[in-house]
């Protein structure tokens, strides 16, 4: 065999030694693990936690290795010594631990993401694989020869990069591991410390790149993050649905996703505040009104208050309320915590009013005895709690909103209408934007945790001799492989309840504080937001992705600088990305120019292909008709025909917010005729989150991507909350088609 087919038989025969390594360790590791539970649950507790700890190790490992069975290999560099390196979805060594296959995070792979014709390093050449199943289909190879011609805007791989990017979409977010570009990469790789923001245009690839980041960064850096956690921050539950399969398939499991209004454990933010109240609830001055508001649970008395205990006579002094207020503040514990100094300082200063009586001092003993009685007397006790009162984050903000007095005293810079556009019931449902108010209150608050930290410690004892047994345990087996290390071992060793995970543990955690935090549409993120954010990943290692021009919160940010610089000062670096691959080059460049004549700060972008015919602008009514439904059907019924497959392939209408309900029965009651009605029950059937039809509002798109949308009235999505911006995003959706329906004018920049 000659040429291409020989070439083909080749990798073919290639692939297929690494598959066969592949199930020999599947079923090395199925053996361990049926052998591990066939032993069954007798033996002694330690013995039985050993067991369970190889069984999950197993477990890991089998899910591991399972993820990885589509796209093993894909690709090949041909180096100048003479060596070929295959680069894969994990690194494979033979039965004699000589490398058959580099992982895609490993340094020796770097070379496959970066080299190019100009800087080709030790790359002759760089071939890509594509499989489907375990069959090698295709070849693309790049000749890195500074004698051929050099295109500096050249996409590497490019006919794999076209065929993904024209593959028909499904509702979750796919890895991009095989195809990653140069400038993606340097990103991917870039150092751990520091936060890194990355902005770039719609369609650029920041979600990718953030989440292989994340898997990148867990591999480089596995005994520090593993232990630690990586949190990956998204602008809603779908979004993050939408992305939740792209970290296990590149064989991560172990992040907790979180959105901002489910980042306090206990708080369900279920409601949104929209445009002014989002941007009062954002603004830093939270940090004062929280820090005020909780001063004011600490008061001095006007006048003095004389109580009687046990037919004596005492006066809680407005000045020994002072001072043990300002003693019990040095603590610098948080309010509900240092509360026990004041009141320990209190009833000091009472018991000694009582020497006074009798004229000598009391007994170490009786005093104690005083200090007990004043201690459980209601009226002492009352006195005291409202010279100090104890008080939940909750409470403390619910009572802000509901009585003017406080956020009147608590936020004197507010004006009357901003404080009036916050006051709301006692028992209504908490917001997005309220969680950073409610952390910052947990922070200043405390919680009185005095039980739950004996309790630590005593853990940490056993912790400590569980670790010391599963390192002996690691070092007789030989078991581990940089897959698990002692701690983690331990952890599962751990005699208290079942074992969880870093992520569980870590998600459970108000306090938590997280290796690296990736935050994505980070754009929307308020100032408090960001500083809840912050406050969980002390080492400011953050990757930050988003893009400035997409903001539609009001509260959310215009320049990164703003924005980041009073929070993390010099600590953030900025990284662009350019090459939009996700939206044709026609759309592309008419969604710029609509954003740019509305002065948005749009980022430069480049799309890497086009397609014939992928924007349609149809005027359905002159003057200041709507849109009627019928025409908005019909579109989306003929973009279904089209685009949507059992498989694959997605359309969504996208239309202002008031619409969005009546047109997504008209979609669906006019499916079973256009699509008959089996496939009409099929799309029904599907979950929010996988619908390969649907209808949203601008709002609900962000950051999710269809292979066709029919846009309906841009003018009146550029006038809702989100203004141009959610217009940008909405035509920015597409892979294939915009279809754009209006009766207005189109806005300017069409
Ligand atoms: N190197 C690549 N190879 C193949 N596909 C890619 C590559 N980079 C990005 N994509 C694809 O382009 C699409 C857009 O990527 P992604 O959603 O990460 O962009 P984004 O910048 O986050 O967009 P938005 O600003 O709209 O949220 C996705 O389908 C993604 O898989």
């Amino acid at each position: 065999m000659t040429g291409i087919a020989g070439e083909l038989a080749h990798e073919q025969a290639v692939v297929d030694t690494m598959y066969v390594r592949l199930d020999t360790l599947r079923g090395t590791t199925a053996n361990r693990l049926r052998n591990v539970r066939l032993e069954g649950a007798s033996g002694t507790h330690q013995n039985r936690s050993e067991r369970d700890a190889f069984a999950t190790m197993y477990e890991d490992r089998a899910a591991q290795l399972d993820a990885v069975e589509d796209r093993l290999v894909f690709g090949r560099l041909d180096l100048s010594d003479g060596a070929t390196r295959y680069v894969g979805r994990i690194g494979l060594t033979d039965a004699e631990h000589r490398s058959m296959l580099t992982d895609w995070r490993a340094p020796a792979a770097e070379a496959f993401y970066r080299a190019t014709a100009l800087h080709p390093g030790d790359v002759r050449r760089r071939r890509h694989l594509v499989t489907k199943g375990r069959a090698v289909t295709g070849l693309e190879d790049e000749v890195l020869d500074l004698d051929a011609e050099i295109d500096a805007d050249a996409l590497s791989g490019e006919g794999a990069l076209l065929a993904a990017m024209a593959q028909g979409r499904t509702g979750r977010m796919t890895d991009i591991v095989a195809t990653i570009q140069a400038e993606q990469d340097r990103i991917i790789r870039s150092d751990l410390t520091g936060a890194l923001v990355v902005q770039g245009g719609p369609g650029t690839g920041k979600t990718a790149v953030a989440l292989h980041r994340a898997a990148y960064l867990l591999y480089a850096h596995r005994r520090l993050l593993e232990r630690s956690g990586v949190l990956v921050v998204g602008p809603s539950s779908a979004f993050l649905r939408y992305i939740d399969q792209v970290l296990p398939s590149l064989g991560e499991t172990g992040v907790v996703s979180t959105t901002i209004g489910s980042l306090l454990p206990g708080v369900r933010a279920t409601g949104v505040d929209e445009g002014q109240v989002a941007r009062l609830k954002g603004l830093l001055l939270w940090r004062k009104v929280i820090r005020r508001a909780v001063r004011a649970r600490e008061r001095v008395p006007r006048h003095p208050v004389e109580v009687r205990v046990e037919g004596h006579d005492f006066v809680i002094h407005p000045r020994d309320v002072a001072d043990a207020i300002a003693r019990a503040r040095r603590t610098h514990k948080p309010h509900n915590l240092a509360r026990a100094s004041f009141v320990r300082d209190m009833l000091g200063r009472l018991a000694d009013q009582y020497r006074d009586f009798d004229g000598a001092p009391l007994s170490a003993e009786d005093r104690a005895s005083v200090v007990e009685d004043l201690r459980s007397d209601r009226d002492v006790r009352v006195a005291l709690n409202i010279a100090w009162l104890p008080i939940t984050p909750e409470r403390l903000v619910s009572d802000l909103y509901a009585k003017p007095h406080r956020l009147a005293e608590a936020a004197p810079e507010l004006s009357e209408r901003e404080r009036r556009l916050l006051a709301r019931d006692p028992g209504a449902p908490w917001t997005e934007s309220d969680v950073p108010i409610l952390d910052e209150a947990y922070e200043l608050l405390g919680e009185d945790d005095s039980l739950a930290r004996a309790e630590a410690q005593l853990r940490e004892a056993e912790r400590a001799q569980e670790l010391e047994y599963a390192r002996n345990v690691l070092s007789a087996t030989g078991a581990g492989g940089g897959l698990v290390d002692a701690e983690t071992l331990a952890s599962r060793f751990a005699a208290t309840g079942p074992s969880l995970t870093t992520a569980e543990r870590a998600a459970a955690d108000r306090s938590w504080t997280y290796g690296h935090v990736v935050v994505d549409e980070a754009q929307e993120l308020s100032p408090m937001a960001w500083r809840a954010l912050v406050r969980r990943v002390p080492t400011r290692s953050m990757t930050i992705v988003g893009d400035v021009a997409q903001t539609s919160s009001a509260a959310g940010a215009r320049s990164w600088d703003r924005m980041l610089t009073p929070l993390l000062r010099d600590g953030w670096r900025l990284a662009e990305l350019t090459v939009s691959y996700r939206t044709p080059a026609t759309v592309a460049d008419t969604a710029q120019r609509v954003a740019r004549a509305a002065w948005l700060p749009v980022s430069d972008l480049r799309a890497a292909r086009d397609v014939e015919g992928s924007l349609d602008a149809v005027r359905t009514a002159p003057g200041p008709e709507a849109v009627p439904d019928d025409a908005v059907v019909t579109a989306a019924v003929g973009l279904v025909k089209e685009f949507v497959g059992p498989d694959a392939g997605r359309v969504a209408v996208v239309a202002p917010p008031a619409h969005v309900a009546r047109l997504a029965d008209a979609v669906a009651g006019a499916l079973a005729d256009a699509v008959g009605a089996e496939e009409a029950g099929r799309l029904a059937a599907q979950r929010p989150e996988d619908a390969q039809v649907t209808v949203l509002s601008p709002r609900e798109t962000k950051g999710l991507e269809f292979d066709a949308v029919v846009l309906v009235e841009p003018a009146a999505i550029a006038e809702g909350a989100g203004g141009t911006s959610d217009l940008y995003v909405a035509m920015t959706r597409p892979t294939q088609r915009l279809v754009v329906l209006h009766a207005r004018d189109l806005p300017e920049g069409f």
